[in-house]
């Protein structure tokens, strides 16, 4: 079972918590983190990745929790993040940089060395490899931020918003290399974007103003919110998020 968070409380200020008392397991295989802007996915994603310590409970990943120096390492080495944000290091060539993720994550040099040319041919880079990776298109530099995430063993790969800001042809080949990450590793995708769902992942967790509103498979998304069988698997799931945070009728 993936990581799960036990009584998490959670405020980036004082006196104001994005999170309270969250008890939640993350489903396995692909799951989309959903949500209004402002909800908390991030913060939740930044808790799961040990980037943040719930100011109460508990995160845990077969047994390892973060928050404990002695676990902490080998949590971060199971458990990939991919941030919003994907910053080229100056002067790295785009295998530079993966393999630095790499080592960072505890790889020895040579191994980082070899994973990142797998990770990055993975994310269809393999031809931009020895290139600078500063020159790199939004796009691309997505694809770089996941290759980070594949270059060691990650059995958890946290993704957030990784299709932001892209055009629709890069989505949709956004989401079949997410797809395919997929079949080695538990995935959990913060977006807004909802087309595809059924197609890209197994479950969803809807985040609502601090709560979980939903969590577990696709299909169940659409029966506890009553939704319309009307149109496609995927037109019906969009619908059932949207009549569950927007409390649309
Ligand atoms: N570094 C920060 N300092 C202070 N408040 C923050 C910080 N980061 C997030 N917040 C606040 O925490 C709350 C949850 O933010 P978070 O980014 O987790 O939501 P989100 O669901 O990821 O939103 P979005 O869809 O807009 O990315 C928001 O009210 C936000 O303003």
């Amino acid at each position: 079972m993936p990581i799960s968070f036990q009584g998490c409380g959670f405020g980036h200020r004082r006196g104001s918590l994005v999170l309270t008392g969250l008890d939640l397991s993350l489903p396995e295989g692909r799951t989309v983190l959903l949500g209004p802007n402002g909800a908390g996915k991030s913060t939740l994603l930044g808790l799961a990745a040990s980037l943040l310590r719930p100011h109460t409970g508990r995160v845990l990943y077969r047994g390892l929790d973060p928050a404990r120096r002695r676990d902490r390492a080998r949590y971060r080495s199971l458990v990939g993040w991919m941030p919003q944000e994907i910053r080229p290091l100056p002067g790295l060539t785009v295998r530079e940089q993966v393999g630095y993720a790499g080592w960072l994550k505890g790889l020895s040099r040579r191994e980082a060395w070899r994973r990142s040319l797998e990770a990055l041919e993975v994310v269809e880079l393999g031809a931009l490899a020895d290139g600078p990776c500063a020159e790199l298109s939004g796009g691309q530099l997505r694809r770089v931020g996941l290759a980070q995430t594949l270059v060691h063993d990650a059995e958890v790969i946290l993704l957030d918003e990784p299709t932001a800001g892209l055009d629709p042809d890069q989505r949709e080949r956004f989401r079949e290399i997410v797809s395919r990450a997929g079949e080695h590793a538990h995935l959990v995708v913060a977006t807004h974007d909802i087309a595809d769902l059924a197609g890209t992942y197994d479950s969803a967790v809807v985040l609502d103003t601090g709560g979980v509103g939903y969590a577990g498979p696709l299909a169940g998304l659409v029966t506890s919110v009553g939704g319309s069988v009307r149109g496609s698997f995927s037109d019906q799931v969009g619908r059932a998020y949207r009549r569950l945070v927007t409390r649309e009728v």
